[in-house]
């Protein structure tokens, strides 16, 4: 198969392979690029493979980058991009594939390839787009199927990772998985464990926000590999329930989140600050995903939220939650919600006409917790609309405030 019309970057590519071709090695194009440009699909990077070694590589250009020299890796810098150029290798023991314990190097592309986790992964293209299929890749690419290159279970041996990888690409392209692989999935399900906890999160969150989250769902309830998730043993009936709602593609990571955390039941938002740090995300995730809960719940008791609740949660939360509660079948317009949200007399904290200084200045408090209790009265008041927020409006309420404190 020869691919004619070749994305730009790939074509902005070609001169780097022909003049590693001129030097006398081998050079192609390898991995996902060439599996999404043969499924018509936008590509993320440009990924070179070739038999010359780094030391050699580096002496065919002019500028280049250690970026995994030990492990193989070389970025060639042309004309403001970075191509990552990776000698042919075999490798064992992974935290992060592009970093593996134990790597030798080879001459051969086809040892390169048989080492790569699925035959959809393992096609090679020359500069001018002829496919090199060495295992049957592109007809798993035309059947949908994700098969293991070679013997399963050596392959998940290498990198547990890549079960988690199989359901991935399941959801994202829609694809089975082939028996045999699927098979091996569930027999070593537990190797997951030994795999770093960001890892195995990027998969799942590529998986959630797929094409066909229900495929990859199914298929980690089929295996069970879900138990390796963390967090997730005792989740399957959870996951039952995100494979019956009717077909849902999730447009952030945050409403994920929301949508899991929701259907997990959690009593409250420390358990999903619990759950998320186990997952390890970020804390600005955190706290967005416990606030949309909170708005979520809210919606589901009372179908609205009060000035109160639409302030607190602020606006991309609320806009997460309203995503979520629409998906459940509970939500209201998010035209609606917006207008609401932009209503309210003020949308930040910071917005209040007065601050800390103000209330000692007028020697209404002193520093200290009293004075943020007073501060927080006065922006609730705000909010519900009982006070202009405006300073002498707001002078006085913190007397009375101040005035029944000191009772
Ligand atoms: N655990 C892994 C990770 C990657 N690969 C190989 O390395 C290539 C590039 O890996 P990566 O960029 O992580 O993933 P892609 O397959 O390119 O998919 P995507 O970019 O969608 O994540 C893969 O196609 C595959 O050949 C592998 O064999 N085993």
């Amino acid at each position: 198969m020869i691919l004619t019309q070749l994305p730009t970057a790939f074509q902005q590519a070609r001169p780097i392979i022909e003049t590693i071709e001129a030097a006398g090695y081998e050079a192609y194009f390898v991995g996902g690029g060439v599996r999404d440009t043969i499924l018509g699909k936008p590509l993320h990077d440009v990924d070179i493979a070739t038999s010359a070694f780094p030391a050699e590589v580096k002496g065919l250009f002019k500028r280049t980058v250690d970026t995994g020299i030990e492990h193989g890796t070389v970025m060639i810098l042309d004309h403001g991009t970075g191509y990552e150029t990776t000698t042919f290798r075999t490798e064992s023991g992974y935290q992060d594939y592009r970093r593996p314990d134990k790597v030798t190097f080879v001459r051969s592309l086809k040892e390169d390839l048989k080492r790569r986790d699925f035959t959809i992964n393992a096609l090679a293209m020359r500069a001018n787009g002829e496919v090199i299929d060495l295992f049957d890749g592109l007809a798993d690419l035309k059947a949908g199927v994700l098969r293991a290159v070679g013997v399963a279970e050596d392959r998940f041996h290498e990198d547990a990772l890549r079960m988690m990888r199989a359901v991935r690409f399941a959801s994202q392209l829609d694809f089975t998985i082939e028996p045999q692989t699927q098979q091996a999935i569930t027999d070593n399900a537990a190797l997951l464990t030994k795999i770093a906890v960001e890892r195995t999160r990027v998969e799942w969150e590529k998986l959630l926000m797929g094409q066909q989250p229900q495929r990859g769902l199914q298929a980690l309830l089929d295996t069970a590999l879900y138990r390796y998730m963390p967090q997730m043993a005792d989740q399957q009936a959870m996951l039952q329930r995100l494979i019956d709602l009717p077909a849902w593609q999730l447009p952030t990571i945050e409403s994920t989140w929301t949508l899991l955390a929701w259907l997990m039941d959690l009593p409250n938002q420390a358990a999903i600050r619990h759950l998320l740090k186990a997952w390890k995300t970020s804390n600005d995730l955190i706290d967005h995903v416990s606030a949309a809960w909170l708005v979520v719940s809210s919606l589901k008791q009372r179908g609205q939220l009060t000035p109160s609740e639409l302030f607190s949660a602020g606006a991309a939360a609320l806009k997460t939650a309203n995503t979520v509660a629409n998906l459940l079948g509970f939500g209201q317009p998010q035209a609606e919600l917006t207008a609401a949200y932009a209503a309210l007399p003020i949308q930040d904290k910071h917005e209040l006409a007065i601050n800390g200084g103000d209330l000692l200045r007028q020697q209404l408090t002193t520093p200290g917790p009293q004075m943020g209790q007073i501060l927080a009265q006065l922006l609730h008041a705000v909010v519900i609309g009982q006070v202009k927020n405006e300073s002498a409006d707001l002078l006085d309420l913190a007397r009375m405030i101040a005035d029944t404190k000191n009772d």
